[in-house]
This record gives C-alpha cells, structure tokens and sequence, in this order.
C-alpha cells in the first residue's frame, strides 16, 4: 500500500502538518465564507484585520512607501504638489538604505538602516541600549515567532510553556514543529491574571511526563484575552524563567493598544534591564512586533521584528544562517516597520496630521472596547472581562446543559455549536473559545473590537437579541 501513495497525498502527508490547527481561520471562518457566497451580509470579526473592517491606513506611510515603489516620480517637477517634503525626504532616505530600491533583496536579517531605527526606538521607549545586530527584520510577527521556535524546539520532548487561553499561532507552530505545548492556565475571575504558581504547577506536570520544558510565551497585551500583565507579573516571570532556566518569548504585537491608564505597557526588556545583573544578563529573551496591529493595522503588508537579548553570538549567527534560506524579509514592509519605529515628530509638515489620524484610530478602540464589554455584559448568561489592551472581546458564554446536549447531538464543541448559530442568525462571524484553549467546561467566543464604531450599537443589539433567544430556547 505504501508503494501507492504519492508523496502529497493526504494519507502520506508529514503527520505534524495534519496534526496542527489554527481556528481564527477554523470552521466557523469557511461556513462565513459559504454564507458570504450566498449572498448573506456577513460580519468578519473573526481575524484582528483592521483594514478589512474599515480603518483607513494612516497616510504619511503610504505616501513614503508609494513613493519608494514608483522612485520616477520623484523625478515630476510637480512631486511637491502632491506630497509633502518630509514624504518625500523620508522617500529618498529609505531607497538610499536599498541596495537597488524595493525591487531588490535586502540583507537576511533586513536593512540595516532600519534596524538601526528599531533599536533607536527601544531606547527610548525603554532607556536601555539596542543593538540593530540583534534585531531582525521579519515577514510579520508570526514568521518570526516560528524560526525561534525552530530554534528551540528538537523533539516531543521539548515543551513550550503557552498561555491558554492562547492565539494559536503558537499550539500550530509546536505542533508543526512536532514540539509539546505545555499549558499554564490564566485566570479568568482575576481578569486573566497569571499566577506563577500555575507555573510552577505546569513545569513540574510536564516534567513528570518526562518533557523538557525550554522555553515559556507571554502575550502581552493578551490575544484572545486582553489584558496587560502588570510590571510585578513581569518580574515574577522572570525570575521564573531564570530559576527555571526557561527562553522567555515576549510577544509584544499589542503594545500601541492599550486602552485603561491604570496599566499601561511595560516591555519585558525593561523589566528585565531594571532587575540590573545578574538576571538582567542571564534570562534569554526574544521580543516580537508588528506593523500589523496598534492603530497601523498594516497586516497585510507583513512586517515585523524580534529583538533578541542575551542570546550567545554563535545562537544568533545560527538563527541569521537559517533566515538567509528565505534570502530577504519583504523590503517594503521594512519600511513600513521603519516609519512605525520612527514617526513624523513635532515640527515635521506630517507631524499634526499623523497625530491626529493616529490618535483618532486609538480613542475609537478604546470606545469599541468599553462599549463591546458593556455590550456583552447586559446579555443572560454572559460575562466578559474588560479588554485592557489588544484587539478582541472574549466573554463567557454560560451555555445551558440543554444547549450542551443539543450540541453534543449535532456532533459540535458547544462554542462551536453556539458560534454557528450566532452566525446563522446574524451574519457575525467569531471564534469558538475552544480555538483558543479553556478550562474544561467553561465556554466562551472571540470577537475583535474592530467593527465601525457607528454599527457597534447595531452589532451589540442583534446579538443581545440572538444571545437572550438563544438562552431562553435552551434554557434549563
Ligand atoms: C499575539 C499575536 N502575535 C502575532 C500575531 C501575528 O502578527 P503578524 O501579522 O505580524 O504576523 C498576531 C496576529 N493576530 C491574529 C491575526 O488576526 N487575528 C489574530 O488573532 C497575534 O495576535
């Protein structure tokens, strides 16, 4: 039988391939699809994809990278009619960093130029030097994400401690790379908290199973959950990771999107930093971001970084020799991720409407965020937690055991089995909590916070009225 078998057919494919999933583009994203095709109005609030939701690019990247794609029309003695010098200066500033403008490779860990603007950036933002040689340019936050892993991960016996719930980018890298996630569980009643204790539990399970545990991702601010980690959880993990001798991942996509005063975003590197030595020189720290979130939303112009700290120079030159398999990160995303590192500031032509168009996007969210919560929260059986930061709402849903067992007849996880009813019935398109990872019968759903802001009341009705419908028709 084997001789049969192709190398692509299904039966034969790598078992790690068919084993990992990704729900944000699961089940209830292909059924949105079909009903979309049928021609029913569909709500995708399933994928934190701002752009595809409405929001306006903001324009000072655009003019700069529209002008590095077409270099001939800075040649129109006009160009200053319809751009503003500092467009065009930074225009000129970037195709220079080229080594033949976009068309061309940059260098495997990205241009250099840039580079330098990302670590320029870190200093400030944290006071404490960047080196731009160990920072490295990639296809958004998420290719980045899976060479570190590649890195770590050697076999089934090397755990990865993940934060359930979690965004899966990180169960389907593990399982691609034929890893073992080991799960610390977040605590939902104090607003997602982590306890290091749960940690600690976790580590000691999994070692007992006889698993490795190498390395430990903290999402921060929290995808699907929301919330900020405060500077002594940070501290805490730290010192966790160097007693335990663990590779902290910090994947900081979020860090714009903050929507409460009470805590705004620490990096890990600063936390780190301020602990001084000897742990500031002993915890191996990765930190990732993105062009695709804050209030740039540019997902699909795929840029990103990871800044790596306390990584021995022969790691990071085996990490740059796996990069250059893919030759070079998408070079007009670099300077996307350049621009966002290094704004128009104060004085600059770009300068006030930059701020405006930026600050506008992010008092918006920040508004959806109070206004899903509350939406949520005057809904019979559902509970939500605030989001303090990030993109999405992730409410419980308090499913009725007759909702459970109706579930169970139709062959459904219950999320799943109530997130395609809520579609059906109002074209809202979510994901099952169940994507994400939940302790054992609780459930719940994620949505972004991203719909117009003037539709929300309209969104937050209709499902109020699907939700109340829905718990009555099953209730106990
Ligand atoms: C926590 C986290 N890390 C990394 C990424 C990947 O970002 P890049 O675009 O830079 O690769 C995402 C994207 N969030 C997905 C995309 O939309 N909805 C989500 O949950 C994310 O939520």
């Amino acid at each position: 039988m084997e001789m049969s078998l192709k190398a692509l057919d299904y039966e034969s494919l790598n078992e790690n391939v068919k084993n990992c999933q990704y729900a944000v583009r699961g089940e209830l994203y292909l059924r949105a699809s079909e009903l979309q095709k049928e021609g029913k109005k569909i709500i995708f609030t399933n994928v934190g994809n701002p752009h595809a939701l409405g929001q306006k690019p903001l324009t000072f990247p655009r003019q700069v990278v529209a002008l590095c794609q077409a270099p001939f029309l800075l040649d129109d003695p006009n160009i200053g009619m319809i751009f503003p010098a500092d467009a065009i200066a930074r225009a000129k500033h970037y195709l220079s960093l080229t080594s033949g403008g976009l068309g061309a490779y940059s260098d495997s860990r990205g241009l250099p130029g840039v580079r330098k603007e990302v670590a320029e950036f870190i200093e400030r933002r944290d006071g404490y030097p960047s080196d731009p040689e160990l920072i490295f340019l990639t296809d958004g936050a998420s290719k980045g994400v899976m060479q570190i892993l590649n890195c770590v991960i050697r076999s089934q016996k090397d755990g990865i401690l993940v934060p359930v719930p979690q965004y899966p980018l990180y169960s389907a890298t593990i399982s691609l790379l034929g890893g073992t996630l080991v799960p610390y569980y977040l605590e939902e009643s104090e607003n997602w908290g982590l306890d290091v204790n749960n940690l600690r539990q976790s580590v000691a399970q999994a070692r007992s199973q006889g698993i490795t545990v190498r390395a430990m991702v903290i999402i921060n601010p929290g995808n699907p959950t929301g919330q900020c980690l405060s500077e002594a959880n940070l501290r805490e993990i730290l010192r966790f990771c160097c007693d335990e001798r663990l590779v902290l991942l910090g994947d900081e996509v979020y860090q714009q999107n903050i929507y409460q005063d009470e805590r705004p975003f620490i990096s890990s590197k600063k936390v780190l930093m301020d602990m001084r030595a000897p742990i500031s020189k002993e915890v191996q720290l990765i930190s990732f971001h993105t062009v695709s979130k804050g209030y740039w939303g540019e997902c699909g112009q795929r840029g990103g970084y990871f800044e790596m700290t306390n990584i021995p120079p022969r790691t990071v030159e085996e990490i740059y020799k796996v990069a250059s398999i893919a030759l070079s990160p998408n070079v007009s995303a670099q300077i996307f991720m350049g621009l966002m590192v290094s704004p128009p500031k104060p004085g600059d032509i770009s300068h006030d409407q930059f701020v405006r168009e930026s600050k506008g996007i992010l008092e918006s969210l920040r508004r959806r965020a109070r206004m899903m919560t509350d939406g949520f929260n005057s809904c019979k059986n559902v509970v939500c937690n605030f989001t303090e930061g990030a993109m999405y709402s992730f409410p419980q849903i308090k499913l009725p055991s007759k909702a459970i067992e109706a579930a169970k007849q139709a062959g459904k996880v219950p999320d799943v089995f109530y997130c395609l009813k809520l579609l059906e019935a109002t074209g809202i398109s979510t994901v099952p909590g169940s994507g994400f990872g939940q302790k054992e019968g609780v459930f719940h759903l994620r949505t972004t916070i991203l719909p117009a802001e003037e539709e929300m009341p309209e969104i937050m009705d209709s499902f109020k009225k699907f939700n109340d419908e829905f718990m009555s028709q099953y209730g106990d």
